[in-house]
C-alpha cells in the first residue's frame, strides 16, 4: 500500500512538474561527468594496488631468505629473528591495508594532485605516489575548511568496495579557479554523514577517510607532555585517541617501537569493541588492556560496591599499603626464642628491634631488604646458639672430677671465639632449620603482592590498624579467598612496589638447556617431515623452526614484552574513559609512563565510578602539577540531535555547569518512552526489541538496563555479545559503545543505583545511533518527562 501510494505520488509529481530542458541537460552531463570520474580514479587506484601486491611480494620475499639462511652464531640468530619480525610485521601492515587502501585526493592552487591513503607507496623511480595519512604532506586533507583552504581547489573522497571506486564525493573550496574538465567531473555528497549513517557492526570502524579538523588537531598534537581531550557522548574521542596511536608510532617510530604505547580502556567489552581499529590502520604493535588487568597474573572483571570503591581508590590507600606492610613485619612481643635440639637461641627484643631498623633504613623494597634482615639476624642466631651452648657445658661435669682437667679448663667463650667463617657457616646451618624459617617469617616474611592485599583485606585487626582516621575500612573487609575486583588491582600494584619484584623464577624459566634445544631440533626436523612445511620454503630447515620454538624471547614483540612485565616504561599512554579511574588507578597508570607522555581521553560529565574523577586538575596535578593541555571535543558524531535533546535535559538536571555536544545530524525517528505493566517487562521487551531489530534491517540493538535488572532482562535474550544482534547491558558495561537503537529500561533504576545515577542516565540515553526507545514500569521519571511530550523537569 505505502509502495503504491509512493508510485501514485512520483506519476503524479511527473505530470505537473516540467523541468526545464536545461535542468535534463545537467543531470545528463553529470552522469557522464561522474562516470569520467569514476573511471579515471579507478585507473589510478588499481595502479595503486598492483603496487602493493609488489610491495607483499617483496617482503615475502625477504622474509623466505632470511630464513633461509639458517644456523650460525648466536648473534646471527638473534639478527636473523630481527629482521625476520621487522619483514613479518610489514607483511602484517601491508595486508592489513587492503580494505580502502585509498580513500582521498587533493587537487592545490598549482595544479597538483596528491592521493592520500592507509599507507604510503613508492613507484619505481621511488616517488612517492600515496601518501600516508598520518605524514605532514596529507595534513590539507583534514584541516582544509570553507573559511581556511590551505591552498586547496578541491577535497574527494574515495569510496572503496573491494578494489574497486563506487562512489566520490567532492568538497570544492574554490570554484573559480578549477579547470572545465574538473568542474564536469565534481561529485559530492558530505562524505561524513555517508560514514555516519552507516549501521553498526559492533566493532568500531577506524575514520581515516573522514577525520574532522578538531580531531586532527588531537590526533596530531606532539609526543611530549599530557594531552588532555575532554569530549561529550559521541564527539569521537576513542576514535580520535586510537588514530594518534597509529601517528605517534608513526611519528616516532624508533622510540615508540623500543618503549611500546599502551591504552587503558574501561573493561574488556570495549576492548573488543574498538580490538580493529588499529590493526585496520596497519599498527598491531599496541597493548591494549583495562585497569583490571594491569597487574600481570591478575584479570580482574567484577567491581566493588561504590562504598569500597571509594575507599579503595582514595590516595590515602597507598599509605595504608605501607602500614600494613609493617605490620606484617614487628619486632617479637619480648625477646625472640628459638628452640634448636634442646637448646634454646635466645635474640634479645632490642636487638631484634635494631635488626629491623637497619634493614628499614637500606630504603630497598622489602623483599629485598629481607635478604639483609635474614642474614643478620641469623648471625644473631648462631651467636644464641654459641651463648646457649656455653650455658649448657659445664666443664665440672666434662672433666668427671679430673683434678688435671678441671684446672686445664679456661672459662668457655664460644660467641666471643666466633670469626666471621664461623658466622656464616653457622648461617647457612640455621637456615636449613625449620624452626629458624618460622622464626624468621614471623618476623619478616617474604611476601607476594597478592598476600599482602588479600591479608589486609581479610583480616579486622590488621584494617583497623592500617587505616588513618576519616577512612572507614568497615566496607572493605571480606573474606579470606574471594575473587579479585577491578579495584583491587591498583592495591596489588602499591603492593608490589613497596615489596619489589623477585624476577629469579621468570629468568629461571627463560634459561634452557642444551639438551632442551637439541630436542626441539629433533621434533622440528618430524614436524617438517610430516608435515610438508618444509616444500612451502618459509620454515625450510629444522634448525630455523627449532630456533623459534627454543627461544621465544626472540620472537617477542616490545608489545608482548611491555604486556607480561609489570615495571615495563612505555613511551606513551593512552588512556579512554579515564573519567573512570580513581586516584589509586593514576598512581599505577602512572608508574608504566615514567616520560609522562599521556593521552588522556574522557567526559568529566559521564563520570559513573563513585572513585572516578570530578575534574581532570584534582587527579592528574598530582603527577603533572598543572603541565598539561586540554583540547575539547565539541561535536556529537553518533547521536541525532533529537536524542540529544533529551541526554540535554538529564544533564542539565544533575551538572548544570557541563555543556552537551552538538549533534551533527538529526534522526530519522523520534526517541520515545514506552510504560510496561507491573510484571510485564520480559514479555513486552521481547515484542518492542523485535521491532527494533525490524526498524533498523543489518544493524544492532543494545538493551541498556539498571544494575537491578540485568539477570531479568539478560533472560529475555541469551547470548547476548557485541556480536550479536542484540546486546543486553549495563550502563558499566555500555560505557563507550555504541548501538543503531538503544532500548533503556527501568530509568529509575538506574538514577537511583549509585551517588552517579544521574551520569548513568545520561551515558544510556547517547548510546544510540538511530533510535531510542525508554522502557519504564513505574512513573516515568522526571528529567525524562520531554518523552511523554511534557517539560523536564
Ligand atoms: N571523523 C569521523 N568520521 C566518521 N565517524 C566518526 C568520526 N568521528 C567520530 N565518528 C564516529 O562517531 C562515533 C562516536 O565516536 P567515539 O566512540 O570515538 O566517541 P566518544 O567521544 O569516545 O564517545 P563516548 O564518550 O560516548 O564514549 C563512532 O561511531 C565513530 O566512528
Amino acid at each position: 500500500m505505502a509502495a503504491r501510494s509512493k508510485l501514485e505520488r512520483f506519476h503524479k509529481r511527473m505530470r505537473f512538474t516540467s523541468f526545464p530542458i536545461g535542468v535534463y541537460q545537467r543531470m545528463a552531463n553529470r552522469q557522464d561527468g561522474l562516470a569520467e570520474a569514476l573511471d579515471t580514479e579507478q585507473r589510478t587506484v588499481s595502479w595503486l594496488y598492483g603496487l602493493l601486491d609488489l610491495a607483499r611480494d617483496r617482503a615475502r620475499a625477504t622474509l623466505r631468505q632470511v630464513y633461509g639462511r639458517g644456523g650460525g652464531t648466536r648473534q646471527a640468530m638473534v639478527e636473523r629473528e630481527a629482521a625476520a619480525s621487522e619483514q613479518a610485521r610489514r607483511l602484517a601492515q601491508l595486508d592489513a591495508v587492503e580494505r580502502g587502501l585509498c580513500f582521498g585526493r587533493v587537487d592545490d592552487r598549482s595544479g597538483r594532485s596528491a592521493y592520500i591513503g592507509r599507507i604510503g607507496l613508492r613507484d619505481e623511480r621511488h616517488e612517492t605516489v600515496l601518501i600516508d595519512w598520518r605524514a605532514p604532506a596529507a595534513r590539507p586533507f583534514y584541516v582544509a575548511t570553507a573559511g581556511d583552504p590551505g591552498g586547496l581547489l578541491r577535497r574527494r573522497h574515495l569510496h572503496l568496495k573491494d578494489r574497486r571506486v563506487v562512489a566520490i564525493d567532492d568538497e570544492v573550496f574554490d570554484l573559480e579557479r578549477m579547470s572545465e574538465g574538473d568542474r564536469r567531473t565534481l561529485v559530492g555528497e558530505a562524505a561524513l554523514l555517508a560514514a555516519l549513517r552507516r549501521g553498526r557492526t559492533g566493532r568500531m570502524g577506524d575514520v581515516v577517510a573522514t577525520i574532522q579538523t578538531e580531531q586532527d588537531r588531537v590526533i596530531r598534537a606532539g609526543l611530549q607532555g599530557a594531552l588532555v581531550v575532554q569530549g561529550g557522548p559521541g564527539t569521537g574521542k576513542t576514535v580520535a585517541a586510537l588514530h594518534r596511536a597509529a601517528y605517534l608510532l608513526y611519528t616516532h617510530r624508533d622510540v615508540l617501537e623500543r618503549r611500546g604505547v599502551l591504552v587503558v580502556g574501561p573493561n574488556a567489552m570495549f576492548l573488543r569493541y574498538i580490538g580493529q581499529v588499529l590493526p585496520s590502520l596497519g599498527e598491531t604493535q599496541v597493548v591494549l588492556t583495562t585497569v583490571g588487568e594491569m597487574f600481570p597474573g591478575v584479570r580482574a572483571v567484577e567491581a566493588d560496591a561504590p562504598a569500597a570503591a571509594v575507599v579503595k581508590g582514595d590516595p590515602r590507600m597507598s599509605e595504608v599499603m605501607a602500614a600494613a606492610l609493617e605490620l606484617r613485619r614487628r619486632p617479637p612481643e619480648g625477646d625472640l626464642v628459638v628452640e634448636l635440639d634442646g637448646l634454646e637461641l635466645r635474640v634479645p627484643h632490642e636487638t631484634c628491634v635494631r635488626l629491623r631498623e637497619r634493614a628499614r633504613a637500606v630504603r630497598l623494597p622489602h623483599n629485598m631488604a629481607r635478604k639483609l634482615y635474614v642474614s643478620e639476624l641469623l648471625r644473631e642466631l648462631a651467636r644464641a646458639e654459641a651463648r646457649a651452648l656455653e650455658e649448657s657445658l659445664h666443664i665440672e661435669e666434662l672433666a668427671n672430677g679430673d683434678p688435671e682437667l678441671e684446672e686445664l679448663a679456661q672459662p668457655l667463650d664460644l660467641e666471643g671465639d666466633l670469626d666471621e667463617l664461623d658466622l656464616d657457616l653457622a648461617s647457612r646451618r640455621l637456615w636449613g632449620e625449620p624452626a629458624v624459617r618460622r622464626a624468621v617469617d614471623g618476623l619478616w616474611p617474604e611476601l607476594t603482592p597478592q598476600q599482602l592485599v588479600a591479608g589486609l583485606l581479610s583480616d579486622r585487626r590488621a584494617l583497623a590498624a592500617a587505616m588513618p582516621p576519616g577512612l572507614d575500612w568497615t566496607p572493605l573487609l571480606r573474606p579470606a579467598g574471594a575473587p579479585w575486583t577491578v579495584e583491587d588491582v591498583p592495591l596489588l600494584d602499591e603492593a608490589a612496589e613497596l615489596l619489589g619484584e623477585d624476577d629469579s623464577a621468570r629468568r629461571a624459566a627463560s634459561r634452557r638447556s642444551r639438551a632442551e634445544q637439541d630436542e626441539e631440533l629433533l621434533y622440528a626436523s618430524e614436524v617438517l617431515q610430516s608435515t610438508g612445511v618444509a616444500e612451502e620454503g618459509v620454515f625450510a630447515r629444522a634448525d630455523v623452526l627449532a630456533e623459534r620454538q627454543a627461544d621465544p624471547g626472540a620472537e617477542l614483540t616490545t608489545a608482548d614484552r611491555a604486556a607480561a612485565d609489570r615495571s615495563w616504561a612505555y613511551g606513551h599512554v593512552i588512556v579512554d574513559e579515564a573519567q573512570e579511574l580513581s586516584p589509586m588507578a593514576w598512581r599505577m597508570v602512572m608508574r608504566r609512563v615514567p616520560a609522562k607522555s599521556l593521552t588522556v581521553v574522557g567526559d568529566i560529565a559521564q563520570t559513573g565510578s563513585a572513585a572516578g574523577a570530578r575534574s581532570w586538575g584534582e587527579v592528574l596535578d598530582p603527577y603533572l602539577l598543572g603541565r598539561w593541555r586540554l583540547e575539547h571535543l565539541r561535536v556529537n558524531y553518533r547521536t541525532p540531535v533529537e536524542i540529544m535533546d533529551v541526554a540535554a535535559d538529564v544533564l542539565r538536571a544533575f551538572d548544570a555547569e557541563q555543556e552537551p555536544p552538538e549533534s551533527v545530524r538529526s534522526g530519522e525517528s523520534a526517541p520515545r518512552a514506552v510504560r510496561v505493566p507491573a510484571g510485564g517487562l520480559e514479555e513486552e521487551l521481547a515484542e518492542l526489541v523485535a521491532g527494533e531489530r525490524a526498524a533498523i534491517g543489518e544493524g544492532r540493538v543494545g538493551v541498556v538496563t539498571s544494575d537491578a535488572l540485568r539477570e531479568r532482562v539478560a533472560r529475555a535474550f541469551p547470548a547476548a555479545d557485541l556480536d550479536a544482534p542484540v546486546a543486553v547491558l549495563t550502563v558499566t558495561q555500555a560505557k563507550g559503545l555504541e548501538f543503531d537503537a538503544v532500548v533503556v529500561v527501568d530509568p529509575a533504576g538506574i538514577l537511583t543505583q549509585s551517588p552517579m545515577g544521574g551520569r548513568d542516565l545520561y551515558v544510556a540515553v547517547t548510546r544510540a545511533t538511530r533510535r531510542l526507545t525508554v522502557v519504564h514500569e513505574g512513573e516515568l521519571p522526571a528529567v525524562l518527562s520531554r518523552l511523554a511530550g511534557g517539560t523536564p523537569a
